[in-house]
């Protein structure tokens, strides 16, 4: 392949006269200009061929393809690619010389079939898969639409309401379902599915087997009325579920254009809206975001070594609470055998009872078999003391946040586990180094930072020391993958990096109800925004004891920039603690469902007086878009810290953490994304402005300044000189 181009297509003619075009774009086949236009000319020429009667397109090495390449967006957005003439691809290749042609065309299918690898399919006459294979149209996920026909060929093969379904929830379906959908023909095995597909192909040529152009069926699609009505609830459905995107709501335009004016306006007006997606907003951040997930297992230093991940055979968790349970739910679930460790019998077998109880709620929903569930749960054993400690891999300790008690258990680990083994906490703020100072082996703890409930939050934050060796991370790196989370490698401080972006929001949300904003307004304006909820609903949730052990980690360790609020304390003296308790910021019924609470403003007022602070006629009369900007530029302050201190390597890992660890609306593309698309110099300006009148919680950071004064992006690299790592 030429270094030059990205990706191509072979073509083999037979002697049954079947030419097999063969997709080659590794690691996903996915269809970059090149793949595409060799496509074309590979087409062209199987066209004009003699010998040739009909064509099988295919993936290679088990893949059909990951579907358009996703880096062509950004070239297109940064504008170092033109954009083909609109509806160049979907329509003048795809439609008029693909599935138009007197030639018919049959995709062999192994693997993946997504976004565009599954529309070129659709538009051949026929499509033959491997029962492995995975198919569908994730493109809103990423800011797109189906462009190359899948907003018109999927639902004249499915039905207009199982597409809308697979489009707007953007799951793929295995390849039988796909088969009783009508989207594949035939399911064979893989040593199979070119000789089938060859042969089918043949049969359609011979008239054995239809010749179906999906783009003029109409046998699934409903009456024009009830297609109507459809598409209106599905309209309702996705403005309440996607409130500040655009591009799903245009893509059921180009959806409907097609039912109600015929598949050639429909691929029209698709073109169209899918080449007016490329540049909104929303799309950029989905699209960074899916580069940046990628790239957070990409440590400098430590995944460019060439270490192997080190086999983890059996796993130890001390504390069997919240977290623990969690932790060892999720690691069940991947076959990975566990032992408990609690402090006595009773919690021991709460423990192992919660654990339970999450299992059992797959096995109610129906996600999980009563066999699966007794077998991963035969994965999990109990112990009160250290003994079948000797032979585990990696220990996971997640008892009380109390570092004397960390220290014990590291010490104790040191003496009962075997050399290699990974010992790791999951302590939220606590300093890994304190935790092992009464230990020698500082070169393989590590911080295993979940986030509750740990067998569903998606984000493992791996926190590594100074001394933590490149063999240990490379390890945890590989665990969080088979337990399905997205890791992000940060360096060691008090909180790490989504607490310690976490803290100043919560901490800025006290600090203006102190001064008069009312905190249902805050909550309002920061879900409006696109926060699954408001830091108050938020502390509600988490309870007030957590919320208080780190407050005092916070307050202890940046006292210079701690608002310290009396609300939270004042509440928790009087047994409101939050949803725990049925009161906290909000009042919770039986079925946990939250209102606002009258009552609230008696312990505001009474925090206010404690701090001395007074009501501000400004704050108290703040726009939505004020709230937002004085709930989280503060973050962005933090964030620029975290960055700055080389406590993350990449800024795109800040983004990803807070996405995956805070719940940051990812369309918003993650945190330093929003604030470069914002502007340093207006964010530091705001900042700066707020430090002189309401103090230092609020005053810009020497790297924020910086870059503030300049106007430069946020996210632009640090000097290594600078980083701690
Ligand atoms: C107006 C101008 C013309 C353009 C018209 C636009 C219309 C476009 C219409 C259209 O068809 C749009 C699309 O097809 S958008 C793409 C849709 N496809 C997807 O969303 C799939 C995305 N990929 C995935 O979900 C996963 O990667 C996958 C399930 C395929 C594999 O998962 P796995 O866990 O095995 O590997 P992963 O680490 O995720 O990826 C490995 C590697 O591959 C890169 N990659 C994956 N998919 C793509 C892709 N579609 N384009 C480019 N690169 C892709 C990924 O980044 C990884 O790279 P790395 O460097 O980190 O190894
Ligand atoms: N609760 C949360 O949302 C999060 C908590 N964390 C951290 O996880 C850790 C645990 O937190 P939770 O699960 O919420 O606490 P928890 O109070 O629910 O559970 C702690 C458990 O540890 C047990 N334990 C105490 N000493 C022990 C010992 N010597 N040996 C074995 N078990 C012992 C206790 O009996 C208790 O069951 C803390 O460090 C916390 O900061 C991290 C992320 C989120």
């Amino acid at each position: 392949m030429d270094s030059r181009t990205k990706g191509k297509t072979v073509m083999e003619v037979g002697s049954d006269g079947v030419a097999v075009i063969t997709l080659i774009n590794p690691p996903v086949n996915s269809l970059s200009f090149d793949v595409l236009y060799n496509l074309k000319s590979n087409y062209e020429e199987a066209l004009s061929r003699n010998d040739v009667k009909a064509i099988v397109i295919t993936g290679a090495k088990g893949k059909f393809s990951g579907g358009f390449d996703i880096s062509g967006f950004g070239e297109i957005q940064k504008g170092t690619r033109k954009e083909p003439k609109v509806g160049y691809i979907s329509i003048d290749i795809l439609t008029d010389l693909l599935e138009a042609a007197r030639k018919p065309s049959v995709a062999a299918i192994d693997g993946l079939a997504l976004g565009g690898g599954l529309e070129l399919s659709m538009a051949c006459h026929a499509r033959i898969s491997t029962p492995g294979a995975q198919l569908g149209l994730p493109e809103l996920q990423l800011g797109v639409i189906p462009g190359f026909g899948g907003t018109q060929r999927l639902p004249r093969l499915v039905g207009l309401t199982k597409a809308l379904e697979m489009i707007l929830t953007s799951k793929p379906v295995r390849a039988e379902e796909g088969h009783s959908l009508g989207l594949i023909d035939a399911v064979v095995p893989s040593a199979e599915l070119l000789t089938t597909a060859r042969r089918w192909a043949l049969d359609i040529v011979e008239r054995r087997k239809p010749w179906i152009s999906s783009v003029l069926k109409t046998d699934k699609l409903p009456p024009l009325g009830e297609a109507r009505e459809i598409l209106k609830f599905a309209r309702g459905q996705t403005r309440k579920q996607a409130p500040n995107m655009k591009h799903p709501l245009m893509c059921l335009d180009a959806l409907e254009t097609g039912i109600v004016s015929g598949p050639r306006a429909g691929l029209e007006k698709e073109a169209e809206v899918g080449s007016q997606v490329i540049s909104l907003d929303t799309t950029k951040g989905l699209i960074h975001v899916f580069f940046s997930q990628r790239g957070t297992v990409k440590v400098p230093g430590v995944t460019d070594r060439g270490l192997i991940p080190r086999k983890i055979k059996k796993v130890a968790i001390i504390g069997g609470g919240l977290m623990g349970s969690g932790i060892a739910t999720a690691l069940i679930l991947s076959n990975y055998p566990v032992i408990l460790k609690e402090v006595n019998e009773k919690f021991l077998e709460a423990g192992i009872g919660r654990v339970k109880a999450n299992l059992q709620s797959r096995v109610r929903k129906g996600s999980m078999s009563k066999e699966k569930f007794e077998k991963t749960m035969s994965l999990l054993k109990g112990s009160l003391d250290y003994e079948s400690f000797r032979d585990v891999d990696m220990v996971i300790e997640a008892v009380i946040e109390n570092i004397s008690l960390k220290q014990q258990i590291f010490a104790d680990l040191e003496k009962y586990c075997p050399q290699h083994c990974i010992l790791a906490s999951n302590t939220s703020t606590i300093d890994l180094n304190k935790i092992g100072e009464r230990t020698k082996s500082q070169d393989r703890i590590v911080g295993a930072h979940f986030f509750s409930p740990a067998h569903v939050m998606p984000l493992l934050e791996i926190v590594r020391t100074n001394h933590t060796s490149a063999q240990v991370i490379v390890d945890l790196l590989d665990v969080g993958k088979k337990i399905k989370k997205t890791p992000v490698v940060v360096g060691n401080c008090t909180g790490f990096a989504v607490n310690r972006m976490f803290f100043p929001y919560t901490q800025a949300a006290m600090f203006l109800v102190e001064r008069g904003a009312d905190p249902y307004l805050i909550d309002s304006a920061v879900s409006k925004f696109g926060m699954p909820m408001g830091p108050f609903r938020l502390c509600d949730l988490v309870g007030f004891g957590v919320a208080i052990a780190t407050a005092t980690q916070f307050i202890e360790n940046f006292p210079e920039r701690t608002y310290k609020s009396m609300i939270i304390p004042l509440m928790q003296e009087d047994k409101r603690a939050g949803e725990a308790t049925r009161k906290g910021f909000y009042l919770y019924d039986d079925k946990r469902k939250a209102k606002p609470d009258p009552e609230l403003k008696k312990y505001i007022e009474k925090a206010r007086s404690m701090s001395g602070a007074n009501v501000d006629p400004k704050l108290v009369k703040l726009s939505e878009k004020e709230i937002i900007e004085m709930t989280f530029f503060p973050v962005v302050n933090e964030a620029c810290r975290v960055f700055a201190e080389g406590i993350a390597v990449k800024a795109a890992d800040l983004d990803i953490a807070a996405i995956f660890g805070m719940g940051f609306p990812p369309y918003r593309g993650g945190i330093m994304f929003w604030a470069d698309s914002i502007g340093s110099k207006y964010i530091y300006s705001r900042l700066d402005e707020w430090s002189k009148t309401y103090g230092d919680f609020f005053k810009p950071c020497a790297f924020l300044a910086e870059r503030g004064s300049k106007g430069a992006p946020l996210s632009a690299p640090v000097e290594q000189a600078r980083s701690r790592l």
